[in-house]
C-alpha cells in the first residue's frame, strides 16, 4: 500500500544553493543577525518531514553561498543542472532553494533559458530556520507542493514565498526584514495554502518552452553592468564600467528612466563605441520605461527595458547578447520577454 502511494506522488528534486533558508543564528531571537548558507540540503529536507506526504523528494547541493555573491558562472552551473534534471523521465518538478537577495535574478534567468514545461520553483526565506517564526519550512513545503502539481506546468519559472505563487519574471524583493518581501507590480499568479494551489493569472511574456534561448547552447555570458541615476550624478561610473569591459550598460534611471544632462553625452559616445545603452528605472515597483519618452532613443540608438527593473534588465541583456549585438533585435527581445 505504501509503495503504491509513493508511486502516485510526484518526484521532486530540491537543488540547494544556500541563502537564509539554509541559515543559522546564535539564538531564536536572531531573526536578522545570522549566517546564511550553513545547513546542507539533507538537513533542510529533514527539517520538514511533511514533505514526504506530498512528494518523493530528494536533494542535491549545487553550491552553498549567500545569494548576493552569486556569479554568472554560478548561474550557468545551476541552469545546466536544472536542464539535465528536466530532461530526466523520473523528475516531475524541480525546487531551487536560494538566498532572497538575488532570487529574482536567478528565477528570471531560468525562466528565459530552460526549455521545459515541468514546474521549476525558486524559494527562499527571510528568517533563518533557527529563528522564532521562521518562514523557510512553510515556504519550502509550498514550493514542493507547487513543483509536484500538474497544474503548475507550462506557467514559467515560479517563486513561492509568503503563501503566494509569483511569476519568476515579475517578482522582485521589494521589502527587506519582513516575510512579505516579494512583490510584483502586476500581482501574484496564485496562492498556495496547506499544500494546495489556487491559480488566478497567467504570464503574458515569452518564457521557457516558448523562449528562443536555451541553456544548452549557452556557455558564457557577456559582461553587463548597472549604473545608478541620482541627483548630482556624474558620468564617472558609466565610463569606468565601459572601460572595464561592459558590453552593455543598464542605466538604473530616475523616474521614467530619465538621464541627467551631465550623463547623456557620455552615453551617446559609448553607444558610438559599440556599448549597448539600456534605459530602465529604479523606482520601487513597476518602473515602466517608454521608448522616446524622456530621451530620443531612436536618435541615440538606445534600448528601453520596458517594465524590467535594472537587475532583471541585466539578466535579459546578457541572455539576449549571447545571440545578437543588434540594438533593434535587443529592443524586440525586451518587448517580448
Ligand atoms: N534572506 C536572504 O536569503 C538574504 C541573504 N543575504 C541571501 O540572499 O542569501
Amino acid at each position: 500500500k505504501e509503495a503504491e502511494t509513493r508511486q502516485k506522488l510526484a518526484n521532486v528534486v530540491i537543488l540547494a544553493t544556500g541563502g537564509t533558508i539554509a541559515g543559522a543564528g546564535a539564538s531564536a531571537a536572531n531573526s536578522a543577525t545570522y549566517q546564511a548558507a550553513k545547513l546542507g540540503v539533507d538537513k533542510l529536507i529533514a527539517g520538514v518531514p511533511e514533505l514526504a506526504d506530498i512528494a518523493n523528494v530528494r536533494g542535491e547541493q549545487v553550491m552553498q553561498i549567500a545569494s548576493e555573491s552569486i556569479s554568472n558562472d554560478d548561474l550557468l552551473k545551476l541552469a545546466k543542472r536544472v536542464a539535465e534534471l528536466a530532461d530526466s523521465k523520473d523528475v516531475d518538478g524541480i525546487v531551487i532553494t536560494h538566498g532572497t537577495d538575488t532570487l529574482e535574478e536567478t528565477a528570471y534567468f531560468l525562466n528565459l533559458v530552460e526549455k521545459t514545461d515541468k514546474p521549476i520553483v525558486v524559494v527562499g526565506s527571510m528568517r533563518p530556520g533557527t529563528a522564532m517564526s521562521a518562514d523557510g519550512m512553510l515556504n519550502l513545503y509550498n514550493a514542493v507542493a507547487v513543483a509536484g502539481d500538474q497544474q503548475s506546468r507550462g506557467k514559467g519559472v515560479l517563486v513561492t514565498m509568503n503563501d503566494e505563487i509569483q511569476s519568476g519574471r515579475d517578482v522582485s524583493k521589494a521589502v527587506n526584514i519582513k516575510t512579505e518581501a516579494f512583490k510584483s507590480a502586476w500581482g501574484p499568479m496564485g496562492m498556495v495554502v496547506e499544500g494546495k494551489s489556487y491559480w488566478f493569472r497567467l504570464p503574458a511574456k515569452r518564457h521557457t518552452v516558448n523562449s528562443e534561448f536555451d541553456i544548452k547552447q549557452i556557455s558564457s555570458l557577456p559582461q553587463v553592468d548597472i549604473a545608478y541615476g541620482y541627483g548630482n550624478v556624474t558620468d564617472t561610473a558609466y565610463k569606468a564600467l565601459a572601460q572595464h569591459g561592459a558590453k552593455a550598460l543598464i542605466h538604473a534611471g530616475t523616474g521614467n528612466g530619465s538621464v541627467s544632462s551631465r550623463v547623456v553625452p557620455a552615453l551617446q559616445e559609448l553607444r558610438k563605441e559599440g556599448v549597448q545603452i539600456i534605459r530602465s528605472s529604479h523606482v520601487n515597483q513597476g518602473g515602466l520605461v517608454l521608448r522616446n519618452a524622456e530621451q530620443p532613443d531612436d536618435k541615440n540608438d538606445w534600448v528601453v527595458a520596458h517594465d524590467l527593473n535594472p537587475q532583471k534588465a541585466r539578466i535579459l541583456a546578457m541572455v539576449a547578447m549571447t545571440k545578437t549585438q543588434d540594438s533593434k533585435e535587443l529592443q524586440r527581445i525586451f518587448w517580448e520577454y
